[in-house]
């Protein structure tokens, strides 16, 4: 079994343990009823290359990689440091992360927050509202096509954002079909757990350039979001790079800098 699906089928497993706690009717009135999410598109279309900061404990590529034990305080670090949106990854099993991490990092800034789970069901998107998120990453590779439609309809119908992430020019294809307006295109390999930056570059020309680009995993500095700014990056996210880095607040200032400086690439697409 590929590690992806390992992690779906644990995913699956959890998800239908809280839904026997609390009903999918009791997630959506909780939705309903919190206040409204913050728009992202606008940010992350501002001039410059944004950067997303992950609140990530471990990873199955690495194991473990910061205890992280106030999430709240890590955010406000990153928010500080000039990050656009902060991304909690919620998946308990392999990083290490929950929904009261995002509870946590909800509570502790203002700036949109993103649910980074392996969404499977529209029972995680009402729990991704119910706790304050206003974007949520939907993985191409993790759901067939309809599904992956239904998804992006009830992460918008609730009035939240999409990430959609993709590997290949066939996902990208999907994504774009389904009606994606933030992509983000992962230099990991959800099945090797291989890193290659050179992905983006490959599919990036490829995309509208309405869409706006996200470019996840492998910043590791300065020289790989100027890297991924030349090939048309809207935004990079990153996770080990900073919370490794023991300077959230200035790792993340380093990155914004960078991307904000008159010399970043920003080519046309
Ligand atoms: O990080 C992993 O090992 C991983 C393995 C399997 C599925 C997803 C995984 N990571 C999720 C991510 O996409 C990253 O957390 C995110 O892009 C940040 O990457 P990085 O800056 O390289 O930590």
């Amino acid at each position: 079994m590929s590690v992806l699906a390992a992690i779906l089928e644990g995913v699956r497993e959890d998800v239908a343990a809280r839904e026997a706690q609390v009903p999918l009717a009791e997630v959506r009135a909780a939705a309903q009823a919190a206040p409204p999410p913050r728009p992202v598109l606008p940010v992350l279309r501002e001039a410059g290359v944004g950067v997303i900061g992950e609140v990530k404990r471990a990873s199955p590529s690495k194991g473990a990689l910061a205890p992280i034990g106030d999430p709240a305080k890590l955010a406000r670090a990153y928010a500080a440091g000039g990050a656009r949106v902060i991304s909690v990854l919620t998946e308990g099993r392999r990083f290490g992360g929950s929904l009261a991490d995002l509870d946590a990092v909800r509570a502790a800034v203002d700036i949109p927050v993103l649910r980074k789970d392996f969404v499977v069901s529209p029972y995680q998107v009402h729990e991704a509202r119910a706790h304050g998120a206003d974007l949520v990453l939907l993985i191409v590779a993790a759901l067939e096509q309809n599904v992956l439609h239904g998804l992006l309809e009830r992460v918008e119908s609730l009035g939240m954002s999409a990430l959609v992430e993709v590997h290949t020019e066939a996902e990208a294809d999907r994504a774009l079909e389904a009606g994606a307006r933030i992509i983000g295109i992962n230099a990991r390999n959800l099945t090797t757990l291989s890193v290659d930056r050179g992905v983006f570059a490959r599919i990036a020309p490829g995309l509208p350039s309405d869409v706006v680009l996200v470019a996840e995993s492998g910043v590791r500095g300065t020289a790989d979001l100027l890297a991924y700014a030349g090939a048309g990056a809207d935004a990079v996210l990153v996770g080990e790079g900073l919370v490794t880095s023991g300077d959230p607040r200035a790792a993340v200032a380093d990155l914004v800098t960078a991307g904000a400086h008159p010399s970043c690439p920003r080519p046309t697409r």
